[in-house]
């Protein structure tokens, strides 16, 4: 009989799901599927819960909270959950499965029995800002203005389908002018920050990767940092991460579709000529560290494989 741990991703049929499933192909897990017109099915589902060692959720956020629901309500075992929805992740009882976020989260992570996979953008946005806010770099009440762009597979099934079948989606739009996306309280809460930040984000014609960027003021940081300051910040930061690095370079352009295809995020500082004002950026595949690769990278951990 085989000894791999045993998988279930519920919501294994659509954007992040499908992703998922095919980065486990490498790694020694046994997958355990049901039917795709049973995936509403939840007898079904609980049934497939009940015998594995990690339930993987890919789910709208409603849905999420009635999977927990069913997990928690299962007697005997309870296989740990990892979940890629925006529902747990500032909830105390979950880890938040970002590895680097600190020295200590990879062993956190390791374990959990509850892991909230990060949101795509968070994701970027975190990873400029928790470094310099723990190094007392920004002041937590910095007026925080975080741009982004997004490939159309962030938007799940539905906004793949209008850009690829329907053909009648915008080759670029701004939305979330509300100000008030899903994914500001994970990134003020894990970044650190007392002040909400501005977030706007937007989608391009293109289909995987992401850049999200922090333009910031050198005189009203916290410290008198310099360029050269915040460089060495996110560089010592993230010197033994395993997907994060710190690019030393200050390229003029940078591309939405970069890294499109990997499970890596760079960061970079880029300077004008006076060194008194930067923009931060984080460019990465929403569907790879900001969805599927992350989570490959949480599994990784939660069953030590
Ligand atoms: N796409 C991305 O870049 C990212 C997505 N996420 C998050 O991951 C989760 C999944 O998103 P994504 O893969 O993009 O979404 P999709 O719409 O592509 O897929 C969702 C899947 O869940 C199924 N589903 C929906 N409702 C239920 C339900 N009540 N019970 C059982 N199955 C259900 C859908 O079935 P059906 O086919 O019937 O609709 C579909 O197969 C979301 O929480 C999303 O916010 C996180 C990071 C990035
Ligand atoms: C382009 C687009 O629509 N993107 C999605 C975010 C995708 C994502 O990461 O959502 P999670 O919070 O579930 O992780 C949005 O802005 O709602």
């Amino acid at each position: 009989m085989s000894k791999m741990p045993k998988i279930f991703i519920d919501g294994e049929y659509g954007t992040t799901g499908l992703g998922i499933r095919q980065r486990l192909e490498k790694l020694p897990v046994q997958v355990c599927s049901i039917p795709v017109e049973k995936r509403h099915d939840m007898n079904v589902r609980l049934d497939m819960m009940a015998q594995v060692d990690l339930v993987v959720l890919c789910l709208p956020d409603d849905a999420s909270r009635e999977s927990v629901a069913a997990v928690q309500s299962l007697s005997g075992h309870q296989p740990k959950v990892l979940d890629a929805s925006t529902a747990f992740r500032t909830d105390p009882d979950w880890v938040y499965g970002f590895a680097e976020l600190d020295q200590d989260q990879a062993a956190k992570i390791k374990k959990a029995p509850l892991v909230a996979n990060p949101g795509c953008y968070s994701s970027g946005a975190i990873a400029l800002l928790h470094p310099l806010v723990q190094a007392e770099i920004m002041d937590k009440n910095y007026p925080v203005t975080i741009n982004a762009i997004s490939g159309y597979s962030g938007g799940g099934k539905q906004m793949i389908a209008s850009y690829e079948v329907k053909k009648n989606a915008p080759p670029f739009m701004l939305y979330g002018l509300n100000l008030q996306h899903k994914h500001l309280p994970e990134i003020v809460h894990y970044a650190g920050l007392s002040r909400e930040p501005i977030f706007v984000p937007s989608v391009g014609n293109f289909a995987q990767g992401m850049i999200v960027s922090v333009p910031l003021h050198l005189d009203i940081l916290s410290k008198q940092a310099s360029v050269g300051d915040i460089r060495q910040c996110l560089k010592q930061h993230y010197t033994n991460a395993e997907t994060v690095a710190f690019i030393d370079e200050d390229s003029a352009k940078l591309s939405g579709d970069q890294l499109a295809l990997t499970d890596k995020m760079e960061l970079r500082v880029h300077s004008n000529a006076r060194q008194d004002m930067v923009v931060l950026t984080a460019i990465f595949d929403n569907l790879g560290k900001g969805a599927s690769g992350a989570a490959i990278q949480n599994i990784r951990l939660m069953l030590g494989v």
